[in-house]
């Protein structure tokens, strides 16, 4: 829009403002070095405190000047008009990503470009009917009219476009906000997938922003259909929290299904100042707390009643059996704890004095209540022998060398060998004497798993060497028992995403590693696909896990990804009792479905589908199998049918990264991954069934597609798609 009567008067804006921030570089560059005299100055009459002072001060301005430095070319992406309630004038806030302030600032138009993370931002995040309010520090709220949102396209400096939301001439007209009206985001939505995930600085919508400013210490739960920018939303989440509560970033961790997961997301890190965030899976924060790396076993049982008894070890019901098994150990132990008399009876532990020792506190670690006793025992021998030999070398009548040496070795004799036989137990050894406890099993009651076929088939698989990955969390918190978790670090806030996919006792082994019940979860309980791990629903994880945090839960519907053909499709695929996708864009073409005679044929159709992918400008295609067998053998016929074929990538398991491209991948692996055109290598009746499993499935493969969509089925057809 440039032919906008006020598009001069903004050119004229950003020109001052990039001179301005140009001078403010010069400002920090001349305070650093006037840092640097007063350093040395300080150093110098041994002021060590005011040196480190300046010093922090000069290594800070230096950062902000790095990124004014950055923020040159594009220093901010919006403005908001807001005149708080009882002021007279509206104020003008100009909203980039990184804020832009003077050296000293004096008043508010000191600040010549906010930080989108900043509390006055949400006003232009969230202003559509006029009024609007923003908080500070979660405790001063500032309402009033917003007069203005306008949106810049900026590049080298240069302003190139802007669009505007008149909001009380809007208002007046009574018109109804359209996303697809905002010229923006459509263009941020053309743009494709790319290689990794994007931030949505720019276009972050109203309902995605109240997610963002949550406060920290509460469960914020974000139930999405696919494609709303679950996984968006909650990584600039981190971005806001770690701006404005100032929190160390070694602290937040990500909890995501896999490593290429992680790797899709890592461009989007940096982008939004949160590289420094943790990053694991379950599995490797869980040989982080179980001070292994643990050899899993192959694939899961699926056979019943085995997979039923296997998916139980992830719910809660399993730490009654481990507390059981525990304090059976202990009662058993405390039963054979007898007096110590040592040094012709002239020391004596009392049995009871060792109880106490054992029984003590409230959640002790189990081998820790050992080692206290072991510790007391100990202080104890050795305290006496001091004590005996002081009075001997005072000359003391009743105390002679001879009797000291005697007494000596015999404390240390005792010392060595009294502990030796204690039931101190090893994690993996400790967890199979779990299993062999037929009392503590039948202690716990248990309905609803049959308790002899779990346990001889975990004796088995532990037997053989290897642990399930059910078995992962059981372990985690059976250490957490044993041992306490003070070998793993602590943190003030857990993203999960995909969260659907952890079980409740996944969940509880996190909320042991969290400060204050911090966490954000994002997932679809429509894309929980794996049978044998996972949630049945967000409320049984409340109920099971958060039962006393504080929690948000919402429900975000706007497909983001997807075009409006596309979204019409997978919106078929579930049953009606699910939540609908929301399209925000649509592309004009609808997705096609095409039988073919023979897997040769498919293969054949499949690389002229590529080829008009390419032609449509699509830089990333997805090709999904239902199964990882049926991918890698797709994989290879491709790469001998096209050997010219450039950019192919197959992911297995076992892959660490994803490379773009053109992406041969199992459908349960390319979850939270998008492409700009989907091939979908065989959708027939005999993959899937009209079975909710197979439903699910097939609902993940549609829409990892942003634009085109192409279905080949051998056979007949899904009826999910009849
Ligand atoms: N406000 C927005 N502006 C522009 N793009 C957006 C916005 N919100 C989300 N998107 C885009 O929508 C796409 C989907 O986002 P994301 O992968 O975070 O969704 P998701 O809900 O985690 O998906 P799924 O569960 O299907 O894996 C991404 O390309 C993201 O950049």
């Amino acid at each position: 829009m440039k032919n906008h009567p006020d598009f001069p008067a903004e050119e004229q804006h950003l020109a001052a403002t990039i001179q301005a921030m140009q001078q403010i570089i010069k400002d920090l560059e001349h305070d650093m070095d006037d840092r640097v005299h007063k350093i040395n100055q300080s150093l110098s009459k041994k002021d060590e405190v005011s040196a480190y002072v300046h010093s922090l001060m000069k290594s800070d301005h230096a950062y902000k000047a790095a990124d004014i430095a950055k923020a040159l070319d594009n220093p901010y992406f919006g403005r908001v008009d807001f005149r708080e309630d009882g002021a007279a004038e509206f104020d003008q806030y100009y909203i980039g990503r990184t804020k832009v302030a003077r050296l000293d600032i004096e008043s508010v138009k000191d600040i010549l470009v906010f930080d989108w993370r900043d509390p006055v931002s949400t006003i232009f995040y969230e202003a559509q009917d006029g009024r609007a309010s923003y908080e500070v520090l979660g405790r001063y709220t500032y309402t009033g009219d917003v007069s203005l949102k306008r949106q810049y396209k900026i590049e080298d400096g240069q302003l190139i476009s802007m669009s505007e939301d008149n909001i009380l001439s809007k208002l007046m007209s009574r018109q109804q906000e359209s996303l697809i009206a905002d010229p923006f985001l459509l263009e941020r939505l053309l743009k494709g997938a790319g290689d990794r995930l994007k931030d949505i600085v720019t276009s972050i919508r109203s309902e995605q922003n109240q997610i963002i400013r949550e406060p920290l210490n509460q469960v914020t739960i974000i139930q999405g259909v696919a494609g709303s920018g679950k996984t968006t939303i909650g990584l600039h989440r981190l971005s806001y929290l770690l701006y404005n509560e100032k929190l160390n970033p070694a602290r937040l961790v990500i909890v995501a299904p896999s490593k290429i997961f992680l790797d899709y997301i890592s461009d989007l890190l940096p982008e939004i100042d949160a590289q420094d965030v943790r990053q694991t899976t379950f599995q490797d924060l869980a040989a982080a707390i179980m001070q292994m790396e643990p050899a899993i076993c192959g694939p899961a049982a699926t056979a019943e009643p085995l997979a039923t008894a296997v998916r139980w070890k992830g719910t809660p019901d399993f730490i009654k059996v481990m507390e059981i098994f525990l304090d059976r150990q202990l009662e058993k132990f405390c039963l054979k704890l007898k007096e110590i008399s040592l040094f012709d009876g002239n020391l004596i532990i009392s049995r009871e004095q060792q109880l106490e020792k054992v029984v003590e506190g409230a959640s002790i670690p189990y081998n820790e209540r050992l080692r206290s006793l072991q510790r007391y025992i100990r202080f104890r021998v050795r305290n006496f022998i001091e004590v005996y030999e002081a009075r001997y070398k005072r000359g003391e009548a009743r105390a002679d060398e001879k009797t000291a040496k005697r007494y000596s070795a015999e404390g240390e004799a005792f010392v060595e060998k009294h502990c030796v036989k204690w039931p101190f137990l090893e994690l993996l050894d400790g967890y199979t004497e779990l299993f062999q406890d037929k009392q503590a099993w039948r202690k716990a009651k248990l309905h609803g798993v049959d308790m002899e076929l779990l346990q001889s088939h975990t004796l088995t698989t532990l037997g053989s060497g290897c642990i399930e990955s059910q078995d992962l969390a059981p372990l985690c918190y059976f250490k957490y028992l044993l041992d306490g978790l003070t070998h793993v670090e602590q943190f003030d806030h857990i993203a999960v995403d995909e969260g659907q996919d952890l079980n409740p006792l996944e969940y509880i082994v996190l909320t042991r590693l969290s400060r204050n019940s911090s966490f954000t979860i994002m997932g679809d309980m429509s894309q929980a696909i794996h049978t044998d791990r996972g949630l049945t629903s967000w409320q049984a994880l409340l109920k099971d896990v958060f039962a006393n945090a504080k929690y948000r839960y919402y429900e975000v519907n706007y497909s983001y990804r997807s075009a409006k053909e596309i979204v019409g499709l997978f919106n078929k695929i579930l049953p009606a009792s699910r939540s609908k996708a929301i399209p925000v864009y649509e592309i004009g073409r609808q997705p096609v479905i095409e039988p073919a005679p023979s897997a040769l044929d498919a293969l054949r159709r499949t690389l002229a589908v590529i080829d008009e992918f390419r032609q449509l400008g699509c830089k990333s295609i997805g090709i999904l199998t239902k199964q990882e067998a049926d991918s890698l053998k797709l994989y290879q016929g491709l790469q001998a049918a096209a050997p010219e074929l450039t950019q192919l990538n197959l992911i297995t398991g076992s892959a660490l990264s994803y490379h773009g491209g053109i992406t041969v991948a199992p459908i349960s692996l390319a979850k939270g991954l998008e492409f700009d055109g989907v091939i979908i290598w065989n959708a027939s009746e005999q993959k899937f069934t009209a079975a909710y499993q197979d439903a699910k499935l097939l609902y993940v493969a549609v829409s990892r597609a942003m634009y085109y969509l192409h279905i080949f089925h051998q056979g007949r057809l899904t009826p999910l798609l009849g």
